[in-house]
């Protein structure tokens, strides 16, 4: 019999496996409160959560000029350090989802666009130190997606072939990553999104509402 899932499942951080929106916004807010600026709602910065701290960055402080701004990551990070998953939980049904693939036989991922040292904090502080099978991080190979470098890297560290993986995303970059390494996709709908971004356009193999939904049988996307 077949398997109900691939041999390898890659993982988006933020905004697929992570609800880390409202651990940004304390962030975002503490640095809004140094320079006397009110906080932001959630559901402003929401959407910006897997554009990268600067893109999040832009949308917290448009009034200030980018080399300012440049300035500012240190400061987020640093700050954001503090606010690792205390704020906000893995989605709904990603346990469910883990646990699952584990029972198949299969193994499972990260590859994100976090710097390796905050992602690496992450695990443990999840539980997942000892089941996550390979960490990539934004800054641990010379490029980050949407280049294909860190899931091939992936990949290959687990003796997988690209086209028996699938990596799952919720941004455009992590779907034009896969598809740039022969990876099927499939777009997490569950997780962060601008207005104007399309995730019909995106080229993924599979978008899919929710976690749980990736338990029906079928539901994953194969090249082989
Ligand atoms: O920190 C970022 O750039 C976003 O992280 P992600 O790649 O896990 O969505
Ligand atoms: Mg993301």
């Amino acid at each position: 019999m077949t398997s109900n899932f691939p041999r390898l499942v890659l993982f988006d951080l933020d905004g697929t496996l992570l609800d880390s929106a409202p651990d940004m916004l304390a962030t975002v807010n503490a640095l809004r409160a140094e320079r006397g600026e009110p906080g932001m709602a959630l559901e402003n910065l929401r959407p910006h959560v897997s554009k990268g701290a600067r893109a999040m960055l832009a949308a917290a402080f448009p009034q200030v000029e980018d080399v300012q701004r440049e300035a500012m990551v240190a400061q987020f990070l640093a700050r954001y350090e503090t606010e690792l998953a205390k704020h906000g939980p893995v989605f709904d049904g990603i346990e469910a989802l883990l646990g699952a693939i584990e029972a198949d036989g299969g193994r499972w991922g990260v590859v994100t666009n976090k710097p390796e040292y905050l992602a690496k904090q992450l695990l443990p502080l999840l539980g997942w130190q000892t089941r996550c099978a390979i960490l990539i991080g934004g800054d641990t190979l010379p490029q980050r997606k949407p280049h294909p470098l860190p899931l091939l890297h992936a990949a290959q560290a687990l003796y997988v072939a690209a086209e028996d993986c699938v990596y799952v995303g919720d941004d455009e970059r992590d779907i034009v990553a896969a598809r740039a390494a022969g990876m099927p996709s499939v777009v997490a709908l569950w997780g962060y999104r601008l207005p104007e971004d399309v995730p019909e356009r995106w080229g993924g193999d599979a978008m899919i509402a929710s976690p749980r939904d990736l338990l029906a049988p079928r539901a994953w996307p194969r090249k082989t």
